[in-house]
């Protein structure tokens, strides 16, 4: 049985395929404010996305992603606690069977329905699959979704779920700007740390934005539509599809705002 989030194939069995899980620099964690210190040279960050770069969505049998062309610098994330440019690849959430869980990261304990991952890769290297490898290859924007207004950036990728609702199922997506998925604020903290799912890889810087942004309570229905399994298979409901908080092990956890 490959990895997933059941009882026999979930986190907490995951060290038995993947060792690295009780790594040094395991995601995601607990943010402390209290316990973050303001880095004065830390920048802004700064992502430029191309609309046009969109590619499409999949249901990859884990959670739902949308797929940009990163043979160019077209979608880009520089700046931030990063050097170098880094190539959007995908986004992708995690989410939870109800409100009251469902992101990754957490601040002082606090859950969030819902977890944004933009996930880019440093083009230092000549892939995604080579940068996931290396322990600067990957830089992930985290943005928690909060219950609130209707997210109208958020619906057209939920009016795309009735094409992708099984494992596998993939549909073209075209235009769709990933900027309109960021928060106001781009204020962030960042530390290093890991992919959230294995392979686990220990590559990934981590940038999570402070400010969430804002999902109904029909809107996050929406997204616990969608089925881990396969058209054909018992239908099995894709939702508490997050990894819960690791030990942080020492890292220092820098903030980009006071
Ligand atoms: N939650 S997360 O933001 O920490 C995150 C980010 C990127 C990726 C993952 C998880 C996992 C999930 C799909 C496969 C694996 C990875 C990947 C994909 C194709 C080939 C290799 C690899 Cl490593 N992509
Ligand atoms: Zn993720």
């Amino acid at each position: 049985m490959s990895w997933g989030y059941g009882a026999d194939n979930g986190p907490e069995k995951w060290v038995t395929n993947f060792p690295i899980a009780d790594g040094p620099r395991q995601s995601p964690i607990d943010i402390v404010p209290g316990e973050a210190s303001f880095d004065g040279g830390l920048k802004p960050l700064n992502l430029k996305y191309d609309p046009s770069t969109c590619l499409d969505i999949l249901n990859n049998g884990h959670s739902f992603q949308v797929t940009f062309a990163d043979d160019s610098d077209s979608s880009t994330l520089t700046d931030g606690p990063i050097s170098g440019i880094y190539r959007l690849k995908q986004f992708h959430f995690h989410w939870g069977a109800s409100d009251d869980r469902g992101s990754e990261h957490t601040v002082e304990g606090t859950k969030y329905p819902a977890e944004l991952h933009l996930v880019h890769w440093n083009t230092k290297y000549p892939s995604f699959g080579e940068a996931a490898g290396q322990p600067d290859g990957l830089a992930v924007v985290g943005v928690f979704l909060k219950t609130g207004d209707d997210n109208p950036s958020l619906q057209k990728i939920l009016d795309a779920f009735d094409a992708i609702k099984a494992k596998g199922k993939q549909t073209s997506f075209p235009g769709f700007d990933p900027a309109t998925l960021l928060p106001g604020c781009l204020d962030y903290w960042t530390y290093l740390g890991s992919l959230t799912t294995p392979p686990l890889l220990e590559s990934v810087t981590w940038i999570v934005c402070k400010e969430p942004i804002s999902v109904s309570c029909e809107q996050m229905a929406k997204f616990r539509s969608l089925l881990f399994s396969a058209e054909g298979e018992a239908e099995c409901c894709m939702v508490d599809n997050y990894r819960p908080p690791q030990p942080l092990k020492g890292r220092p956890v820098r903030a980009s705002f006071q």
